[in-house]
């Protein structure tokens, strides 16, 4: 049987906090060991199947990072295990490393005197690619990120977007079995952060045995692309399942939005029905929006029913999703723009 892509058991690291000035040079009692451990990953246990593109989701220090340094062999956790295609992180790190690939949107890798061309080759020959192999995908991948005028610029020459492009290049050029990439489109324009998920849907499809973890801040990129995601905050995994199924949790009953012309009250026996559990209206200058939660789906048809025989006018009618953002929410207590800072 083919092992999980990624296994982690009780997987933790802490990071030591900077030791405080001696007592007896400040009025700061001294700390002890355990009160400068920081715990940036706690207890996560997560299993990745092959051929999954897998999403982190989680606000700044959560410890996303920290967790992809650790499954491809950047970090040594402080306890817990991780194998990744069934290769132990620590004991097969030599093994492992061909079969995989990391980029981190933040990053600014490459040799700054070579050219865009020359540092990609550079990589992939570093990675055992041969010449006319590597020169070919990295035509292609210059192509998908809108680059090819540029690669024959110096990386020093390039503007902060147009290098991180140049470094999704390089998670693909060396075609990984399992491929990591840290926030992608991490501040990129709307056109190429469309293109790159576009290419790495496509990439998943093109062999059913990639593997992709992925970490973003944006929700709708998380929910368009991933199979499964984990939300993680503070170190520790609240939820992980696909986005339907998150999405489903946090919506207990299916709401309709639906807007009326103004000009009677039907709407005020809507929350009577058999099958309503709530509605509310607020009204605009032109319309009544009316909100109804129901118990069962199909009260919806009484709740029409009720409001035509009553005189009413639907003007328009939706059913309301709920988002990531939501499901984020619930969870985590914030949403994932709302940054809190440091919390070591
Ligand atoms: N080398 C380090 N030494 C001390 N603390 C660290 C170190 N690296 C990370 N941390 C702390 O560990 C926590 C997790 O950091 P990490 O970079 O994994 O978070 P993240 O989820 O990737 O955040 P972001 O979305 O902001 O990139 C943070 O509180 C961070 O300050």
């Amino acid at each position: 049987m083919e092992p999980l892509a990624i296994r982690t058991e009780g997987l933790t690291r802490t990071y030591r906090k900077p030791r405080k000035r001696r007592w007896w040079w400040s009025k700061s009692k001294p700390v002890g060991a355990e009160e400068r451990d920081f715990v940036a990953l706690d207890q996560v246990s997560l299993e990745v199947r092959p051929g999954e593109l897998f999403g982190l989701l989680g606000p700044n220090g959560a410890g996303k990072t920290t967790l992809i340094k650790i499954l491809t062999t950047l970090l040594a956790p402080s306890s817990g295990s991780a194998r990744v295609d069934g290769l132990d992180v620590i004991a097969d790190a030599e093994l492992l490393r061909p079969r995989i690939n990391m980029v981190s949107g933040g990053e600014s890798s490459g040799y700054g005197i070579l050219n865009v061309r020359e540092n990609l080759w550079l990589f992939a020959r570093i990675y055992g690619v041969p010449t006319a192999v590597a020169e070919e995908r990295i035509d292609k991948m210059l192509g998908v990120v809108g680059l090819t005028d540029k690669a024959t610029s110096r990386i020093s020459y390039l503007s902060t977007g147009q290098r991180q492009k140049m470094n999704f290049c390089r998670g693909f050029i060396t075609d990984p079995k399992i491929l990591f990439l840290d926030e992608p489109t991490l501040g990129l324009d709307v056109t190429s952060a469309r293109a790159i998920r576009t290419f790495v849907k496509d990439w998943m499809k093109e062999r059913p045995d990639r593997t992709l973890l992925l970490t973003t801040h944006y929700m709708a990129e998380a929910d368009e692309l991933c199979d499964r995601l984990a939300i993680i905050d503070r170190g520790k995994v609240l939820a992980c399942d696909t986005p339907a199924n998150l999405k489903r949790q946090v919506q207990k009953y299916p709401i309709y939005e639906l807007s009326l012309a103004p000009g009677h009250q039907g709407w005020g026996e809507v929350s009577k029905l058999p099958g309503v559990h709530q509605a509310t209206t607020t009204t605009t200058p032109t319309t009544v929006e009316l909100k109804v939660s129901l118990i069962e789906e199909p009260a919806i048809g009484a709740v029409v029913q009720a409001l035509v025989t009553a005189g009413g006018r639907i003007l328009t009618m939706k059913k309301v999703e709920p988002t990531l953002e939501d499901v984020f929410i619930e969870l985590v207590g914030h949403g994932l723009t709302e940054d809190e800072g440091p919390k070591g």
